[in-house]
């Protein structure tokens, strides 16, 4: 142990000033054995006043004069160490006595921290010379003067901040030597004290150690064995259930571990061991000696140990202190071994057992501890330590192997080993992090591989993403992506496909769009470029010439139909052409199931030239219309009977017979309504308007059985509800107009109902049964409505009062009045209103204004009574009177058909009333539009078969068309 100052030439010279470096005795003179005065403590400054020389120029003991305390002699050095040193103003600190509590200090040496005062608690850290230090609690500052000991008193609490510790250092050593220095100011400003509260429990626990420690040191001395022992054995009793304490900071393993108390000393460094030696007192020194914990090498102020102090008073001779200065020798291998091995347990616990060759040390370390006969719990202390260290040193192993070969399932076996070696939390969890990210590699792994078999692209690049961020290895995710690079670009064709197949197979009424067909075709071919299986795009190629060949058949008909809107509506020959080519380009689209919708316009203009040419031949136009069920059907749980075969055919289908089905019944008609809108229908014979603005005699009148919608065909309701009539009267004067420059035109109307075989008036309620005059004052005259036709065939009817109507509006109004009037008569008459037909007339006639040329044609409008089965409806009296008279009517008019159809010589006009009025209209030259309404109810199946059956009767009839001024042998020149 050097001194930290050593002493330069003439630093003891007689004058000089020092300071004691250490604890050093004060003596009366200057030879050792002289009375003792007591102690300099470290740091106080001395002047020397005389010096003494041992050999020329070497000057071991002097005359001096302390700062405090008597002038006496004292030792300036002993072998090797100075206990004086020259006083020097840059340490600043010669003695403890200079620190106080909050002083801001600088280490000198390696320190050793503390968790407590006790030289034997726990180690905690260490600090480096010069590391800067403060003081914040100083035991010897709590502690009684009577009770301090050079040990407590050197012991301080202190915090360094840059490192963070906080703990116990000794300030100077147990010579007194100072560990510390004051800090430079500079120092200080730049540290700050961490005020920590004191526990005075430990003040308490000081108080009792300095007890015993006296009555050690005094029953040794003493020779009081049975005492020394009491106290002893108290002490290591309580020493030791400290030590078991789970609180106790203290660590059993420390190097510093000793006894304390049995090493305990006094102010000259004597300890229990030394006085009993000293003082012959044998048994005392015999229990010390057995405690392998004391010191038996410890020195006191005169660096004499107990050994000496034992010879010198057992006055041995020369071959006892030979065995004993052998035995002393094995008492200091056996310290040393012991010392060893604490330092060797302290290093494991502090590093644990990650380098192994600390294991080993701690191996050799307890074999060398046993060989020199360190006690056996101390021994036992070791084996502990190896035993629970060399499975965390095993598992370790494990771990790092594991951890090197990135084997997932040996780094399992290797946590659960460490776990099961009790290893440290925090050093487990490092290896328990890599296994969770190697198991999620190993699943990543996995999930790789079977998106790779799948091929599914989704799922392989999700994998990839997984796999790459889990860390799997570069081949497997470079496989992945290559069947990646093969697969997507065939997800992408599969996906393009499917979309595009499914937009054109659900385009709805009007079919694809040749843009949407182009997108599948490309489709097809991207399918292909990337090698999809044929079977894979065979049916979107199936789709796409379906509906190529669909969208060449509906361009065809797009162009025909263009075409066709320019024929000659004159020409009959134009017009078949232009039916059959419409016709044919219809027949072809519908073969390759164009959608119905798409063909809708087409369709209707086929109508419509079927229309002209049946107009052009004469022909009785037949439209049939089909009205919806009505809630009350539905309610009744009826069905609909009736089916839209195309704008021209209807199907009826009979009710089953049990579970037989029966074939349907189909219909041709020149138009087919389902129910059809009534700007639809009135479109579709609107042109009969300008027929009769021609001069030809127009006849519009519905058949059908009551309720089957006779009325809300002919007559209708408001706005877009208007029926054919308000119709009529609309296209009429709107046709008028364009023309009224070149024509001068005369509309009159007259409006009657036949009831019973007898007309009646509906505008001045003439005729009629039991007619009488309505004009306010006259007399009552019969006025009967008779028919008369002149010898061109034109029907007259006597009587009937007809109005002239200058405007349409002029023409509804009479329209409405009719309509009321009939009303009325037929309350009068306890009828209902549709039990009679109601006939509205509307001549035509128009001068041409530079010709003076006269044309002259008629509407007829007729809503027939229903056709009644008088079976089904099941009447009596009055009602079954009418009903028979309906029939009647029908029947005639049926007959008149039937005998146009046949061609027959004779017509039968005469035999009801009824067809008498309509002659002129029916055949001959004029045209004529027949409603045939019908119920499509299951429970009207019967009438409905009827009336269509009917209805084909006059199908056929092909009349003579010929325009007046034809029959005249001219041109047709417009009116
Ligand atoms: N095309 C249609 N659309 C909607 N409803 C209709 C259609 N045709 C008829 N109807 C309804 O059916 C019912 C019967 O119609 P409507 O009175 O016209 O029959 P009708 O044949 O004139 O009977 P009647 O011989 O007794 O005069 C009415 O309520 C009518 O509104």
């Amino acid at each position: 142990m050097a001194p930290i100052e050593s002493a330069g030439d003439g630093a003891f010279a007689e004058g000089a000033s020092c300071v004691t470096l250490r604890m050093v005795p004060i003596r009366e003179e200057e030879c050792l054995s002289s009375k003792l005065l007591g102690h300099l403590a470290a740091g106080i400054p001395v002047k020397v006043l005389r010096a003494a020389e041992t050999k020329p120029g070497e000057m071991r003991r002097a005359l001096v004069e302390p700062a405090t305390g008597p002038k006496g002699w004292i030792t300036l050095s002993t072998t090797g160490q100075a206990m004086v040193g020259p006083e020097t103003k840059k340490a600043g600190l010669s003695s403890l006595d200079q620190v106080k509590e909050g002083a801001q200090l600088e280490t000198l040496r390696l320190l050793p921290v503390r968790a407590g005062e006790a030289l034997s608690s726990q180690y905690i850290g260490q600090l480096q010379p010069r590391a800067r230090i403060t003081v914040l609690e100083i035991v010897s500052a709590h502690v009684p003067s009577s009770l301090r000991t050079n040990t407590l008193q050197r012991r301080a609490r202190i915090s360094c901040q840059a490192e963070q510790l906080e703990g116990w250092v000794s300030l100077s050593d147990s010579k007194g030597l100072m560990l510390v220095r004051m800090a430079t100011t500079d120092q200080r400003r730049n540290s700050k004290a961490i005020p920590v509260p004191l526990d005075h429990s430990d003040t308490f626990s000081l108080k009792k150690k300095r007890d015993t420690a006296m009555g050690l040191l005094a029953s040794a001395r003493s020779g009081d064995f049975s005492k020394f022992q009491e106290i002893a054995e108290a002490q290591i009793q309580m020493q030791d259930s400290d030590d078991l304490s789970p609180t106790s900071p203290t660590s059993p393993a420390s190097p510093a571990r000793r006894r304390d108390n049995l090493d305990c000393c006094d102010a000259r460094g004597r300890t229990p061991l030394m006085y009993a030696s000293a003082f012959g007192n044998l048994s005392i020194v015999e229990y010390l000696l057995k405690k392998g914990e004391v010191y038996v090498n410890a020195m006191d102020d005169t660096q004499k140990t107990a050994a000496l102090e034992s010879a010198k008073q057992a006055q041995v001779d020369q071959d006892l202190m030979a065995r004993a200065s052998e035995r002393l020798k094995q008492l200091k291998e056996r310290d040393d071994a012991f010392d060893h091995l604490l330092e060797k347990i302290d290093e494991i616990q502090r590093n644990g057992s990650r380098n192994p060759e600390g294991l080993q040390g701690l191996q050799e370390a307890l074999q060398r501890a046993r060989e020199t006969g360190v006690a056996e719990k101390e021994l036992q202390r070791g084996q502990d330590v190896l035993d629970q260290e060399m499975p965390r040193a095993k598992a370790r192993q494990l771990l790092r192997e594991a951890e090197e070969e990135s084997d997932p399932s040996a780094l399992r076996n290797a946590i659960a080993i460490a776990t099961t070696a009790n290893l440290p939390v925090q050093e487990l969890a490092p290896f328990e992090e890599l296994l969770r990210g190697a198991e999620s590699k190993e699943a990543a792994e996995a999930a790789l591989k079977k998106a790779k078999e799948s091929r599914d692209v989704a799922l392989l690049k999700f994998a990839l993403q997984q796999a790459k961020e889990a860390g799997v290895d570069a081949t497997a995710i470079s496989d992945a992506e290559q069947v990646l690079k093969v697969e997507g670009p065939k997800h992408e064709a599969r996906e393009l496909l499917k979309t595009q197949l499914e937009k054109v197979q659900g385009s709805g009424d009007h079919g694809p769009s040749l843009e949407d067909l182009n997108v599948l075709e490309q489709a097809i071919e991207k399918g292909k470029e990337v090698q999809l299986e044929e079977t894979e795009y065979a049916r979107a190629k199936e789709v796409l010439a379906q509906e190529q060949q669909r969208a060449m058949c509906r361009a065809e008909v797009a162009k025909v139909l263009e075409k066709v809107q320019e024929v000659d509506k004159s020409s009959m020959e134009a017009v078949e052409m232009a039916k059959e080519e419409l016709s044919n380009a219809l027949i072809a689209a519908k073969a390759v199931d164009v959608p119905s919708a798409a063909l809708r316009q087409a369709d209707a203009f086929r109508r419509r030239l079927h229309n002209t040419l049946e107009d052009l031949r004469g022909s009785i136009r037949v439209f049939c219309r089909m009205r919806p069920l009505s809630q009350r059907e539905k309610d009744l749980k009826n069905t609909d009977v009736s089916q839209l075969v195309d704008s021209m055919t209807v199907e009826l289908q009979r009710p089953a017979v049990g579970s037989f089905p029966n074939e349907p019944d189909q219909f041709n008609f020149d138009a087919v309504f389902k129910p059809g809108t009534q700007a639809e229908v009135f479109d579709t014979c609107k042109d009969l308007v300008q027929s009769a603005i021609d001069g030809y005699n127009v006849a519009m009148f519905a058949y059908g059985q009551t309720g089957a919608g006779k009325t809300y065909t002919m007559y209708g309701g408001k706005g877009d509800g208007e029926g054919t009539a308000p119709r009529t009267i609309a296209e009429l004067y709107r046709l008028l107009k364009q023309e009224e420059d070149r024509v001068q035109f005369t509309i009159m109307a007259s409006m009657m109902e036949l009831y019973r075989n007898e007309l009646v008036d509906l505008l001045t309620q003439k005729g009629g049964p039991k007619r009488k005059s309505q004009t306010p004052g006259s007399a009552t005259v019969e006025q009967k409505l008779n028919v008369r036709t002149d010898q061109n065939g034109a029907v007259q009817i006597e009587h009937l009062s007809e109005e002239e109507c200058k405007t349409a509006q002029a023409l509804s109004d009479l329209l409405e009045r009719g309509n009321q009037m009939r009303t009325v008569c037929a309350t009068k008459m306890n009828s209902e209103s549709s039990r009679s037909h109601l006939i509205l007339t509307i001549r035509v006639v128009g001068v041409n204004k530079q010709t003076g040329q006269k044309l002259s044609g008629k509407i007829l409008l007729c809503d027939l009574a229903g056709s009644e089965r008088l079976k089904k409806s099941d009447v009596s009296g009055e009602a079954q009177k009418e009903a028979i008279e309906i029939n009647k009517s029908l029947t005639a008019l049926g007959d008149v058909m039937e005998a146009l159809v046949k061609g027959s010589a004779h017509v039968p006009y005469k035999n009801h009333k009824l067809t008498q009025v309509m002659s002129d209209a029916l055949g001959g030259t004029s045209k004529t539009l027949m409603f045939v309404n019908c119920s499509p109810a299951s429970s009207n199946f019967e009438e409905t078969l009827m009336t269509l059956k009917f209805a084909t009767r006059a199908k056929n009839i092909t009349n003579d068309v010929k325009r007046k001024m034809i029959a005249k042998g001219k041109s047709m020149p417009k009116a």
